[in-house]
């Protein structure tokens, strides 16, 4: 997804792209002239062609070419609401060359992500999104379709489902012991930046559960910074607004370079994959000849996925270059959505106080002082629950959820989406609108304990979906759940939180492939638990 920028920043991407490019400088220059006025004519002509056909939403005029481009706010989910409160729960924005729709309500969301859901099931495919997604041949980017259904069902049946999350929850155990263990070895009064510990121990149980029994000790060790670094690249590479999306006819030129930027770690990534996949049918191999072969099921999703590439479905064919694409998909997008969430988790309970002493109140009465969290403790965890519910609302991961893209020209409301439009879902403004949630921006979990109201991840109620709604909801909730949950009760039973001296909580937000902080939380934590042995 583009994040926004100005228009003075635009220009030097664009100038920097085609100085970077001096033998072909020429020729995009004069090609962008005449793509000018292509662009400018189908803006002005842009309009429902079928007679009787409903309107386009209201939304801003922008300028020739460029759309709303120059007047963009980098925190781009506050701007699309800033433009709703002008041009109501659907507006329409030109983002260059394409056309933008913003939905903003529940009603109109309940239209796009269920009455439509089928039409609306699928994705305008950034450029460097396609190339590092092994051409769209994972689940984010695949169109809605039996190829994607496939793989979702691979996903979220086979290997995100409750029963598989199950299997691998010593693997989730451990590494959530070593990070206990690594911060309370750091606890002598030191400061730890919360998100990147987070981040590294998502990370490793991503992993774990990947190919946790296909790589052991130091190679694994090794593998997890590599990885790091590779992820991280990623994602900078994800966020940064792009050309190629703004003015599609212009893609294959790459202007910014950023196609070719993203290769890079591509091809990282691919050698790694590469060298995990053959260490893994060389032990199958291995073990197939001392017959101990399909002894104990699959070890890890690795294992899985080879089977299933060998002996799937020959209709719709799991390859490797979707093996490939999902192992991605699970690195880059399970990652940074769970480790900002339990980032926020912990922010907004140090900046209320009385918040993280109900949570640990409710930790010591459920585990005890004297033993550690496990996952058979969370359902007991109701306040911790709402913890959790009330930090999505404020700050969903994805705050205008993965644009979605009408394969169909279609009515919505009044008015009419055409096919290939970006759809922004802004849950983010939804969760704040005060006709909902009264006081929207106080971080208040009590809301979530009332009875009478089913909160759930569901995506049902619309007031409500932070993984999102329909046939594209988030793949991985029930990882996610778990995980922030597991994380928050672990850190808070363990420790105690304070700021270091002199330094003030900021709690701004900073918008990008995933909501972040804007400032890191750079925390001291302090041992809660009376016997050392609890932090081994
Ligand atoms: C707190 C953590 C997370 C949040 C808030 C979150 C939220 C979301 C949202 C809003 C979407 C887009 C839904 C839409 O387009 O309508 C999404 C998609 C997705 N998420 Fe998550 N997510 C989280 C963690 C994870 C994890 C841990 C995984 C996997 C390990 C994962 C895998 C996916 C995948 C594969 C998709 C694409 C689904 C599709 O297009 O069919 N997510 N997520």
């Amino acid at each position: 997804m583009a994040i926004p920028i100005r228009f003075s920043e635009l220009w030097s991407w664009w100038w920097e792209g085609s100085n970077q490019r001096d033998n072909i400088a020429r020729w995009p220059l004069t090609l962008s002239v005449v793509l000018f006025m292509l662009a400018w004519y189908r803006w002005l002509l842009a309009k429902p062609k079928k007679k009787g056909e409903p309107p386009l939403p209201p939304g801003p005029r922008g300028l020739p070419l460029v759309g709303s481009l120059p007047f963009l706010d980098p925190e781009l989910h506050v701007y699309f609401a800033d433009l709703a409160r002008v041009y109501g729960p659907i507006a329409k924005i030109w983002l260059g060359n394409k056309l933008g729709i913003i939905i903003t309500s529940p009603s109109m969301a309940r239209a796009v992500l269920k009455d439509h859901d089928n039409t609306f099931a699928n994705r305008d495919v950034p450029a460097v999104a396609r190339i590092i997604a092994y051409g769209g041949k994972d689940i984010v980017w695949t169109p809605n379709g039996p190829e994607w259904r496939m793989l979702r069902k691979v996903c979220v049946r086979e290997m995100l489902g409750h029963a598989s999350l199950e299997a691998v929850y010593e693997l989730r155990r451990q590494e959530m012991r070593a990070t206990i263990g690594h911060v309370y070895g750091r606890s002598s009064g030191m400061a730890i930046n919360v998100g990147e510990q987070m981040f590294l121990t998502v990370l490793n149980v991503i992993t774990s559960m990947l190919w946790g029994g296909t790589l052991k000790g130091e190679e694994r060790t090794s593998l997890g910074s590599e990885f790091r670094e590779v992820v991280s690249e990623i994602t900078e590479i994800l966020g940064k607004p792009n050309i190629s999306d703004f003015f599609p006819g212009l893609a294959r030129f790459d202007l910014q370079g950023l196609g070719s930027q993203i290769k890079g770690p591509l091809v990282r990534f691919d050698r790694i994959f590469e060298m995990i996949i053959e260490q893994r049918l060389k032990m199958d191999r291995e073990e197939k000849a001392e017959g101990k072969s399909g002894e104990k099921g699959c070890k890890d999703f690795l294992q899985f996925m080879l089977k299933l590439k060998d002996e799937g479905d020959s209709k719709t064919p799991f390859t490797m270059t979707h093996l490939k694409a999902l192992l991605m998909d699970m690195v880059v997008g399970g990652t940074d959505t769970t480790s900002n969430t339990v980032e926020w988790a912990i922010a907004e309970m140090m900046k209320k106080p009385e918040t993280l002493k109900k949570a640990q109140e409710e930790v010591d009465a459920v585990v005890g002082k004297d033993n550690v969290v496990e996952e058979s403790h969370l359902p007991k965890l109701h306040y911790l629950s709402a913890v959790v519910k009330e930090v999505l609302r404020l700050h969903p991961a994805l705050p205008l959820l993965v644009p979605h893209c009408p394969s169909l020209t279609c009515a919505v409301g009044d008015f009419t989406i055409p096919q290939g439009a970006r759809v922004f879902v802004n849950v983010w403004a939804i969760h704040r609108d005060p006709s909902i949630w009264p006081n929207p921006s106080e971080f208040n979990p009590d809301r979530f304990l009332n009875a009478d109201q089913k909160w759930d991840f569901t995506g049902n109620d619309f007031n409500y979906f932070p993984f999102g709604s329909g046939r594209r909801i988030c793949a991985g909730i029930a990882m996610a759940e778990r995980m922030v949950m597991y994380s928050v009760a672990s850190l808070v039973h363990s420790f105690d939180w304070v700021l270091p001296e002199g330094t003030k909580l900021d709690l701004s937000e900073k918008f990008g492939i995933v909501l972040k902080k804007a400032e890191p939380l750079i925390a001291i934590p302090t041992p809660r638990l009376s016997n050392p042995d609890l932090y081994l």
